[in-house]
């Protein structure tokens, strides 16, 4: 594949497990990927696994986009100079911790080296970029595109510009995100953790008090999601769950919501103290379930529910 082929340049800032999810997921789509870390051995470690990861995927048959594993890898480079990884990219993906004052001194190098029209996305889970931009020259093209983990296989991004992100670039963002195969959101304003953080900490914080409170243990507690909540939520929203629940969302909060209200009332207010002695007894637990046993439920249950769709769709046609 020669350059002019590729479709364009992305640059990745930040090679751990977000960085190089990333970089998969671009190359896939035939972008040339630039990797950049501020640990030249991590963008080394970063370049064999990501070429490792997409060897694999060949060979398990879940390899995205029309490219083999080889020509995905070949699209991505690695490079020890943010100034030379930024340069002709149209969209840099910033993957490094979620810490506000690192957030702030990368976003301030990329506004200094950036081209005028680069797309400048942060993959933070939570904080606001209006929290690290406001001061930039180039704030109106930075904004958050968070990815959900493992974005390989999780395709929702959540995209929130800060007020004084350009809306031309946010519809940019969304549309390349689409275009390379995730499903992105829009957020109309920004919020503390966006929408997923907020609601998967409202599912954390009642588990952990189900926890702490002995009510359950906490195998059983996974079991409720993995068993229950989690295979509804993956074909079918809260909303729509309400709406079908009964004769429609209007007869559903007329018939439950009061039920609703009373043990709403009895929640634990926040924030929940996620205390070390819990955890520990979890961890202990969980170690109790080895890897291969989860990986094997995990495959016959990924297979069952292929198999189950196929049967709906076809009986559908
Ligand atoms: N781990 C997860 O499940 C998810 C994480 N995120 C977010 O993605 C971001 C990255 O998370 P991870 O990949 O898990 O972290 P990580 O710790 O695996 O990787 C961070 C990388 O950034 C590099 N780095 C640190 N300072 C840097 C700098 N100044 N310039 C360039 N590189 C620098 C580190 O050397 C490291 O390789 C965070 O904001 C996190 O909240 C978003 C969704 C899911
Ligand atoms: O996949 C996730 O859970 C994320 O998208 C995140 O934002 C973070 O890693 C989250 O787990 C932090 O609480």
């Amino acid at each position: 594949m020669t350059e002019s082929d590729c479709k364009g340049k992305i640059a990745i800032v930040g090679s751990g497990l977000i960085g190089q999810s990333w970089a998969t997921i671009f190359a896939g789509s035939g972008y040339s990927v630039t990797i950049y870390d501020i640990d030249s051995e991590q963008v080394t470690r970063a370049l064999a696994n990501t070429k490792l990861t997409l060897e694999r995927y060949e060979q398990d048959g879940c390899l995205r986009g029309k490219l083999s594993a080889h020509q995905q890898s070949n699209l991505i480079c690695g490079s020890n100079n943010l100034k030379s990884c930024l340069q002709n990219a149209l969209y840099v993906q910033e993957c490094v911790p979620e810490s506000i004052e690192m957030k702030k001194e990368v976003f301030t190098q990329l506004d200094e080296y950036c081209e005028e029209k680069t797309i400048m996305a942060s993959s933070s889970s939570c904080i606001n970029s209006s929290q690290f931009t406001e001061d930039l020259k180039h704030r109106s093209n930075m904004l958050i595109a968070h990815p959900v983990n493992p974005p390989y296989f999780l395709p929702l991004v959540e995209i929130i510009p800060a007020p004084w992100t350009d809306p031309e670039i946010t519809a940019q963002t969304r549309s390349l995100l689409e275009e390379v195969g995730q499903s992105p959101i829009t957020l109309n304003k920004e919020v503390p953790g966006f929408a997923l953080n907020r609601i998967q900490y409202a599912v954390i914080n009642e588990c952990w008090s189900l926890l702490q409170s002995g009510v359950l243990s906490a195998a059983d507690i996974d079991k409720v999601m993995y068993e229950g909540l989690g295979r509804r939520y993956a074909f079918i929203g809260p909303l729509e769950t309400m709406h079908l629940n009964a004769d429609g969302i209007v007869d559903y909060c007329k018939r439950y919501a009061e039920g609703a209200y009373n043990v709403s009332a009895t929640f634990t207010p926040p924030p929940i103290k996620y205390d070390i002695p819990t955890a520990e007894l979890v961890e202990k637990e969980l170690r109790q379930i080895t890897p291969t046993d989860k990986a094997n439920e995990r495959k016959q249950w990924r297979d069952s529910q292929f198999a189950a769709l196929d049967k709906l769709k076809r009986g559908s046609n």
